[in-house]
């Protein structure tokens, strides 16, 4: 990348930059990043929102196109300084099968790995996630964990597998040489489970309390912590380990990073209604409403409604194995790598974070409030 001597600016790619943490990241990058010359924005669904990002001073290209098809990644990639990989799908409630979410999530890495390789793009910096890692198929807690914490990260579900998978290649692909013979610089983010505007699954938890009249029935004891992040610190940990990884690629350069701020420790449920509290939903039980085999069961049966009625109808609820497994596993974050690293501050209070997603979720159609 251009060095404070040189007036050449950048080329940024970011792949799925209409997505939730993506457009966060498009946004930060337009407002926080002063070498950006051009911003390319990749997604197979582009939002009509782009529009509005075009009457400024940054050159921004919306480009259509499919991570799993090689050729439409080398014509995005080529030119680009930098490529930051946040295009995924983040399914785990069974809407798409294990071969797409494995050609989109790790095919599709690859792709854009030998299109940085092929273009003699140097930079390239991956949305992974806290899945990596956990919570594991045996339900370990991972409490306070970081980088280095010792932890058996064993799934069996096609999403975690994939990210795990998708990881290894970016990390692995870290000194390769690229086009002109320097060598690619890789670098993985690992969010633990992000909140804030635009997060659908919190969209659809408050829609499920509209319909059972303002309640959420708890389902998780509130001891089971599940770690949690800001989008916007999200985004930001994103802006500037795309920025340092040049400066720092020998510290920087294939290592993993948790995502994390100073949102508290606390249940998914209960995490979730400090937004939804204030956006008149309550969560129904101190404790959970429903013995843990009943639930084990009414997932099952869910798995079993969602194959019976595939053939005329997507149903897919929340509340499957794998999310029940997960919302009663604790996985909570303890880590300062990034700031030790690349001197990353979350410039997001919990305050601030709490404030704007309240006004999201207030904002959006049908609120209670
Ligand atoms: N939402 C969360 O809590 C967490 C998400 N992540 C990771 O962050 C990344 C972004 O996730 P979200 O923003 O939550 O998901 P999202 O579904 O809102 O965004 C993903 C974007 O990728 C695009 N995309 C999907 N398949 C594509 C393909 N074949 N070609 C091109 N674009 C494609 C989608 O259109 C979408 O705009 C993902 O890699 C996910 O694994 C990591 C940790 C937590
Ligand atoms: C129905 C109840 C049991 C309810 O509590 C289920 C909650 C469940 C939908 C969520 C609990 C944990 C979430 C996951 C976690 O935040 C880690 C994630 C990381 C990602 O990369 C993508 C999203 C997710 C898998 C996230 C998905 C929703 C939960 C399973």
């Amino acid at each position: 990348m251009a060095d404070s001597a040189q007036a050449q600016k950048l080329v940024y790619l970011v792949t799925g930059g209409c997505g939730f943490l993506g457009e966060h990241v498009v946004r930060m990058l337009l407002q926080q990043e002063p070498q950006l010359r051009e911003l390319r924005i990749f997604d197979l669904h582009l939002g009509p929102w782009l529009e509005e990002l075009k009457t400024g001073p940054v050159q921004v290209t919306a480009i259509q196109g499919d991570v799993t098809q090689a050729h439409e990644v080398a014509a995005a990639v080529a030119g680009a300084h930098v490529v930051i990989h946040t295009a995924g799908l983040v399914d785990v409630f069974g809407k798409t099968s294990p071969e797409t979410i494995h050609e989109v999530n790790v095919q599709g890495t690859r792709n854009v790995i030998e299109a940085c390789v092929q273009a003699g793009t140097r930079f390239l910096v991956y949305t992974s996630s806290m899945e990596v890692v956990g919570p594991n198929i045996k339900g370990q807690p991972f409490y306070r964990g970081n980088e280095n914490t010792p932890y058996e990260a064993v799934h069996r579900h096609p999403y975690p597998r994939s990210k795990a998978l998708a990881e290894q290649l970016v990390l692995e692909a870290n000194g390769r040489k690229v086009l002109g013979g320097l060598p690619l610089v890789t670098c993985a983010l690992r969010p633990t489970g992000i909140y804030g505007e635009g997060h659908q699954i919190m969209r659809d938890f408050y829609h499920q309390g509209l319909r059972l009249g303002g309640r959420l029935f708890r389902a998780i004891p509130a001891s089971v912590e599940h770690g949690r992040v800001y989008v916007g610190n999200v985004a930001w940990m994103h802006v500037l380990v795309a920025r340092e990884l040049e400066h720092r690629a020998a510290l920087m350069g294939g290592q993993v990073y948790f995502c994390y701020d100073n949102s508290p420790y606390k249940s998914y449920e209960d995490f979730n209604m400090e937004f939804l509290g204030p956006c008149g939903l309550r969560l129904v039980g101190t404790r959970p409403l429903l013995p843990y085999w009943l639930l084990v069961f009414l997932a099952a049966l869910n798995v079993l409604l969602q194959w019976l009625l595939r053939p005329l109808l997507l149903y897919a609820p929340l509340l499957n194995p794998y999310t029940l497994a997960m919302a009663n596993t604790t996985f909570t974050v303890s880590t300062d790598k990034a700031r030790r690293h690349f001197g990353y501050e979350p410039p997001f209070s919990w305050e601030e974070s709490r404030t704007r997603t309240i006004r999201w979720v207030q904002a959006m159609e049908g609120s209670a409030q």
